[in-house]
């Protein structure tokens, strides 16, 4: 038997092993506190500790976590300084695949210890075998090309506004006009599902009847995130529901459904071939105070694990809400995950054309952009704020400025005169 107390979880002396998940959190300990006391109740309780000393099998003392870094932030702050530090959990403590299981040790207890402040999960360094546990997307940002002609520029989607009230009709008629205005993507907003006013069954079946004549007239494919939110069953016969309609996507409010759900949509799509674009309302209420949470770095690991395609990581702060960090993600969800597919993201929220150069010019181009008011509020419609929009990204994407490609584009000149190249507030 040996006794594990808050001490034997930390050692800056110990170096992780390559099998062991290592997580970077951001702590401020209690004005009582030492960082070090501080980190070592963080390793403790998000692995095997808790307050009293305990007298364990050694195999028990083996799923403990080490605090092994600490890096203090010197400020003249009162109390104890802020610090980074990083903790390594071994492989045993965690359930292969089980992503609600990894997050109750990391992101559990220790959000809410008295030991701390505030902390954050800023940051995780998944090793090969945890991470290959998980499915991983099924397609990545390869739906561009599997799902699209869209060759180097974006693909572009947009969500019928007012978000909700539309009836069904309105829904598949501002869709029509959408993709037959150059749009590849009808979307449903985060809290569009299967109210009575816009029910999901014939939203499903007249969208697709809409694509189909769209797709006839353009020439171009066309797609449909269709939200299917709702709780886990519910969700999987949706996903069914879309794979008979033809559907290539379904859409899910990843953090207000939770991962669990996440990963069982994610195994019902693998049998139809779908692919799943991650809405991500609600995250602002973990990642948006810097000092405490889980930030959308590792809210959007966590999403790539679990499966999706496609996910909102922001507008590099271009648009009308806060982003944390947008080229970071981005380049960490096309980034290599042990063979895992990456990511596409999505740039959304308060776009319009007269952004779109300066958006490419810091996201690049593998990306989905959205944009909803800046479609639908273009003064003659949403079939011109399509064309507009469409023809701001192949000008962006071509490098010609816009005014030049507005000269021959009515629709992209009206588009200018009215939001010039401002950022909504
Ligand atoms: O409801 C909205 O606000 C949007 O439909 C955008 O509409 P607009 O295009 O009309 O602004 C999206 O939900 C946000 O972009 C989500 O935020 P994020 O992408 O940051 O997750
Ligand atoms: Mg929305």
């Amino acid at each position: 038997m040996v006794g594990i107390k808050y001490e034997d979880f930390l050692d800056t002396s110990y170096e992780p092993v390559d099998d062991e998940l290592v997580c970077r959190f951001r702590i401020q300990p209690a004005s009582d506190m030492t960082v070090e006391d501080a980190a070592s109740r963080v390793a403790s309780e998000s692995s095997n500790g808790t307050w009293a000393e305990l007298q364990v099998d050694g195999e028990v003392r083996d799923l403990s976590a080490t605090a092994f870094d600490i890096d203090v932030e010197e400020t003249d702050a009162a109390g104890g300084d802020p610090a980074e530090i990083a903790v390594a959990y071994p492989d045993a403590l965690f359930e292969p695949g089980n992503m609600a299981q990894v997050l109750s040790c990391i992101a559990g207890n220790i959000m809410g210890m008295k030991a701390v402040d505030r902390i954050r999960l800023v940051d995780c360094t998944w090793p090969e075998p945890l991470a290959t546990s998980f499915a991983g997307p099924l397609f990545g940002s390869s739906v561009r090309e599997e799902f699209f002609d869209a060759g180097d520029r974006p693909i572009l989607a947009t969500v019928p506004k007012p978000k909700v009230g539309l009836t069904t009709d309105q829904h598949v008629q501002v869709g029509y006009d959408a993709w037959t205005g150059g749009l590849d993507l009808l979307k449903d907003d985060e809290n569009l599902t299967d109210q009575s006013f816009n029910p999901f069954q014939e939203r499903l079946t007249e969208s697709f009847a809409a694509r189909d004549r769209a797709q006839e007239e353009t020439g171009e494919p066309k797609s449909y995130l269709i939200n299917v939110t709702a709780d886990a069953n519910t969700m999987l016969d949706r996903v069914d529901d879309v794979a008979a309609a033809g559907g290539e996507y379904v859409m899910v409010d990843v953090i207000t459904t939770g991962w669990a759900a996440v990963q069982s949509v994610r195994e019902r799509c693998e049998r139809h071939g779908m692919a799943i674009h991650a809405h991500r309302a609600m995250h602002a209420a973990f990642d948006r105070l810097p000092e405490h949470g889980v930030s959308m770095r590792v809210l959007a690991q966590i999403a790539r694990l679990c499966g999706v395609d496609q996910i909102h990581t922001g507008t590099a702060d271009l648009g009308k809400l806060e982003n944390e960090d947008t080229y970071g993600i981005n380049e960490w969800l096309a980034g290599d995950l042990h063979g895992l597919n990456d990511v596409l993201p999505t740039a959304s929220g308060g776009l319009h054309p007269g952004l779109m150069p300066e958006l490419l010019d810091r996201l690049g181009t593998n990306l989905c952009i959205q944009a909803g008011g800046g479609v639908h509020g273009h003064p003659d419609g949403t079939h011109a704020g399509a064309k507009a929009f469409r023809a701001a990204v192949e000008a962006a994407a071509e490098g010609v400025p816009l005014e030049e490609r507005a000269r021959d584009h009515p629709d992209l000149e009206t588009a200018i005169e009215m939001w010039g190249t401002e950022t909504p507030r």
